[in-house]
């Protein structure tokens, strides 16, 4: 089984490289502005030139209106879409492109109905529940996810050089995906800790 990575949050072309180098699947975009890791789309499409072909870009919106998704779209080469925040399925899949939903695990979140609740989605992102909506560097309780939920499945939500091997292990996800645990400040990655991140997921896949 091949685990693939995405590597959220990347704000400058340096760390786009070191990302792309180390073999990540894909880069996230975070188009949030009360994000520290916000960049606007223009910005987006400047440091998707630093990527070698076949590593997709994810963009990533929280309660955007479609306008903006659209002007996103427009602005930079988003191959992924990937809705954090309350949108729904109507109004996620109405832009034609395939598009994962996060889903903010926390006690009483029925994950089988919210699944069931996002029939258009190429794969659920199961992350923490944390202020802001994402990117909050914590671990959610993986014994949460039921065994019943037979979607495609990203795996988020504090991860690290240290658990990313258990968590593939014990949920074994089509994709991992972090931001926090691969960075010196938030938009800021740490070259040693994107490989070694990297180097840790794939030794599971060995
Ligand atoms: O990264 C952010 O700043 C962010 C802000 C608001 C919504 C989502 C955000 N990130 C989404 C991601 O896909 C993150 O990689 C995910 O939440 C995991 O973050 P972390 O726990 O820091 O690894």
């Amino acid at each position: 089984m091949h685990t693939r990575i995405k590597i959220c949050g990347l704000t400058r072309s340096e760390d786009v490289e070191v990302v792309a180098d180390a073999g990540a699947d894909a880069v996230g975009f975070v188009f949030y502005p009360p994000s520290p890791r916000y960049v606007t789309p223009a910005r987006a499409a400047e440091l998707a030139r630093s990527l070698p072909p076949f590593v997709s870009v994810v963009g990533l919106f929280v309660n955007a209106d479609a306008d903006t998704v659209r002007q996103a779209l427009a602005s930079a080469p988003i191959h992924l879409l990937q809705f954090h925040g309350d949108e729904d399925d109507a109004f996620c899949r109405q832009f034609g492109r395939p598009f994962i939903k996060a889903a903010r695990v926390r006690p009483g979140l029925d994950l089988l109905q919210y699944a069931a609740a996002f029939p258009s989605a190429q794969a659920l992102l199961l992350d923490a529940f944390v202020d802001g909506y994402g990117g909050g560097g914590a671990v959610f309780d993986w014994s949460l996810v039921p065994a019943a939920l037979s979607r495609t499945l990203v795996l988020s939500g504090g991860l690290d050089v240290d658990n990313v091997g258990e968590a593939i292990r014990r949920l074994q996800p089509a994709a991992v995906d972090v931001s926090s645990g691969v960075e010196a400040a938030k938009g800021i990655k740490d070259a040693a800790k994107v490989r070694a991140f990297v180097a840790a997921a794939r030794a599971v896949d060995l």
